[in-house]
């Protein structure tokens, strides 16, 4: 039956559904969705298969932790979100649009293991970096640059260099870089792996919030099982390469399962053990266990 015989409408020129797909992101559509993923690759040796039939969907806002045995793909996984590597096969889309489109419009932040600071610039420079690079005016860059440091703790280091800060501080400042344009997505890959246990927790509880207060979704590569847990609202494990999803865990927390309420003592309490238990059983196919997975970290 056509459209007239129907009643109803004839689609407009702006509703052909050309354009339908050309749409903005709808808010409810999902941060980050993989499918069907594979990564090969070729080394002089032979081919190395990193990953094998990936397929993930982070939520907007959520935050989502993979954690794995040492080679299994983690860091591959996240660099083909990021657009740094391409997959052997398979799709990624950020927000919906592919992750080169979303890499060219700042869909996300990266901070990685290494703070990756410039030595030159100060702290405050350093995260002005990308506000500069797109053209944002300087009275509003400093006004944003400003707000971040508070939020990271260091409004008062922002003339300082950063060979003047202690490792903690300068991951700190790269996560203020990370956020300076408000991205809806952080893609993290050990952030933390080099700090100190106490700086480590201070950090977590500080992206726990931050997260909570800016929104953004987080993909977070970590070897620490609690690590995992106390961040996280679902944590993705995965198993020896070729890296497979073994099992998604999701965090039931108890009255704490919030971010926004996840505090020190929340590391106390015995729904933490019990999710900690449960990651540490899903890293070994189900099965109860003495020790820790090679590269995880049980503490
Ligand atoms: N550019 C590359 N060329 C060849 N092989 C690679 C390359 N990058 C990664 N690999 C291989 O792919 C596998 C997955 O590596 P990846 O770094 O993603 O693992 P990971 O889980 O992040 O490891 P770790 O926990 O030790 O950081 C490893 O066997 C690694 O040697």
């Amino acid at each position: 039956m056509s459209d007239a015989t129907t009643g109803s409408r004839a689609p407009r020129p702006a509703e052909t559904a050309q354009d339908a797909g050309s749409r903005a992101p709808r808010p409810a559509e999902s941060a980050v969705e993989v499918r069907g993923v594979d990564k090969v690759f070729e080394t002089r040796t032979g081919q190395v298969q990193a990953l094998d039939g990936i397929d993930l969907t982070v939520a907007a806002g959520e935050f989502v932790s993979l954690i794995g045995p040492s080679g299994c793909g983690k860091s591959t996984l996240m660099r083909l979100i990021a657009d740094l590597d391409d997959p052997t096969a398979g799709t990624l889309t950020v927000f919906g649009k592919s992750s080169r489109q979303a890499r060219l419009d700042q869909e996300y932040g990266i901070a990685f293991q290494q703070a990756g600071l410039l030595p030159w610039r100060t702290v405050a420079a350093n995260v002005a970096l990308p506000l500069e690079l797109h053209g944002v005016a300087s009275a509003d860059r400093r006004s944003r640059v400003a707000q971040l440091l508070e939020m990271v703790g260091l409004g008062d280091f922002a003339d300082r260099y950063p060979d003047q800060l202690s490792g903690g501080m300068q991951q700190r400042v790269a996560i203020a870089r990370a956020l300076a344009e408000q991205p809806r997505l952080l893609l993290m890959d050990e952030p933390f792996g080099a700090l100190d246990e106490m700086t480590r927790e201070k950090m977590q509880t500080e992206l726990v919030r931050i997260s909570a207060e800016t929104g953004a979704a987080v993909v977070f590569v970590t070897h620490s099982i609690p690590e995992a847990v106390f961040l996280s609202d679902r944590v993705v494990v995965m198993s020896p390469r070729p890296g497979r999803i073994q099992q998604i865990v999701p965090m039931r927390l108890g009255a704490d399962a919030a971010r926004a309420a996840r505090t020190e003592e929340l590391r106390e309490e015995r729904t933490f053990f019990d999710m900690v238990t449960a990651v540490r059983e899903a890293l070994h196919g189900g099965s109860p266990v003495a020790s820790g997975a090679r590269g995880v970290e049980t503490r």
